[in-house]
């Protein structure tokens, strides 16, 4: 039976249009103009989904989200709206919505979110049933439609997921671009979860740590006496790899020489052990990463162009954090959860200030960066939620804070950067000019400005 769709937008000629849509594509679809008449049909019927506007003559998306989820708790939702609002987002997110596009979208875009929705809830069969089994089987893709990591709302993380989930399946080796902290690991990992090589290995290694002289034999590996200090026979990164997925990180950092002892074993696919003399087969797909332009690398002679194109054969950018600044909140929610568990806390957020900082802050180390502030400050507030005088130093006042990302013509951030500032200062107003790159004088004239008494 064709599933239900009930859509919700007093908007009534692109109401008609995305019917007309997605009645081509299959879908049953009702329509209501208002909140009113949508709670009705609700109780009434069974729908698989309903897709309102956030915006309603009557009530809002977010009430109607509720509501359903109160009185048909089966009935996924998506909320459309054209107040593209990063909180209403995550609030709708984090009350169960199944996704959030914002105004104005293709058709085909909201296509694929139903799509994906409803995938996922055929993949969540109980587990060790036939269905489940058979999927199992049939499709590896089965267990990455619920990825242990945060996917995001943002476009550009939308698009680099997109590319994770097609390029996983495939056999190709892909070069993942992106800055230090931004989660090239984590993308390397998700691939490899895509892919039916899932069940094998997945090994990681760091390239810039290992020493030049002996890269060879870690890759390799080595047979016993043929060097000194090679006591036992060793597998090398690739035999513990065969059959599965092999990652590269830093990959620039490999030395010219290393770089033509894996060009060779990736283009015949077979490995000779450091003083063996026999070679052995390996099936290994390689991943690898960096943070540098390794395109100028190869200008510059330092990273060999043919290996360059062998491990690009597909290439992914991980936006950096200060790129994907609507997916923030949703990274604070998942560390924060992290941080409590592995912590034993039950810190429940942010202190609106904190929160303000966050926003404002570039964070140049990217996630991990927001990880570790996280947990630190976890582990040091003893309140509900995280305080001021728990965040570093550099996330209040970091150059990038000041320079490029504080809008100091909003009168609120101006106002809470120089309470945060006096705070810093220990209340001394000259420190506290220093801070804020402002003149005593100046500092002076906006304390009385926003009446602030000391
Ligand atoms: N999508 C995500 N969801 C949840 N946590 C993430 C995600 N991406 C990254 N992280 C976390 O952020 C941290 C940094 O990620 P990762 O080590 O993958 O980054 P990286 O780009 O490989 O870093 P480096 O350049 O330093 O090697 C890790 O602790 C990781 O668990």
């Amino acid at each position: 039976m064709a599933q239900q769709i009930h859509i919700v937008e007093d908007d009534v000629a692109f109401g008609k249009m995305l019917t007309s849509f997605l009645e081509r594509k299959g879908f049953q679809v009702t329509v209501s103009l208002t909140g009113e008449s949508a709670r009705k049909t609700l109780i009434e019927n069974n729908f698989d989904l309903l897709i309102t506007d956030l915006k309603l003559p009557d009530v809002s998306g977010l009430e109607l989200l509720e509501f359903s989820q109160k009185n048909t708790p089966r009935t996924k939702v998506i909320l459309m709206t054209g107040y593209a609002e990063v909180d209403t987002a995550v609030k709708a997110i984090k009350k169960g919505a199944l996704d959030y596009i914002s105004k104005p979208f293709r058709p085909e875009e909201l296509l694929m979110i139903i799509e994906e929705g409803f995938q996922n809830d055929e993949s969540s069969e109980v587990p060790g049933s036939k269905i489940t089994e058979e999927k199992r089987i049939t499709s590896p893709k089965a267990n990455i439609e619920k990825p242990n990591f945060v996917v995001g709302i943002s476009e550009s993380s939308k698009k680099f997921n997109e590319y994770l989930k097609l390029v996983g399946p495939t056999d190709m080796c892909v070069l993942i671009q992106g800055e230090s902290g931004t989660g090239k690991e984590v993308a390397a990992k998700a691939i490899h979860n895509y892919s039916d090589r899932q069940n094998k290995s997945f090994v990681a290694v760091d390239c810039g740590a290992i020493p030049k002289e002996i890269a060879a034999s870690e890759f390799f590996g080595h047979v016993k006496g043929s060097f000194t200090g090679a006591v036992n026979d060793k597998k090398g990164h690739f035999e513990a790899a065969d059959g599965g997925t092999l990652f590269l990180d830093e990959v620039g950092n490999l030395s010219y020489e290393n770089q033509i002892q894996l060009l060779r074993a990736l283009q015949e696919r077979r490995i000779k052990p450091v003083g063996s003399n026999t070679e052995i087969e390996v099936d290994v797909r390689i991943l690898s990463a960096t943070n540098e332009d390794l395109l100028k690398a190869v200008s510059d002679g330092k990273f060999r162009e043919d290996l360059y194109h062998r491990l690009n054969e597909f290439s992914i950018h991980i936006p950096s954090l200060h790129e994907r600044k609507e997916d923030l909140f949703l990274f604070i929610e998942y560390f924060l959860a992290e941080a409590n568990a592995s912590l034993g806390k039950e810190v429940l957020g942010l202190s609106k200030n904190v929160e303000e900082a966050f926003k404002n802050y570039a964070w140049p180390g990217n996630l991990r960066e927001l990880k570790n502030v996280i947990k630190r400050s976890v582990l040091l507030t003893n309140t509900a939620l995280i305080p001021l005088e728990v965040i570093p130093r550099e996330v209040l006042f970091s150059e990038k804070t000041k320079n490029e990302t504080i809008d100091f013509s909003k009168e609120s951030n101006e106002k809470q950067l120089i309470l945060n500032a006096l705070k810093e200062a220990d209340f001394n107003k000259t420190k506290a000019a220093k801070l804020l790159n402002i003149t005593r004088k100046t500092l002076y004239n906006k304390l009385e400005h926003y009446q602030i008494e000391l």
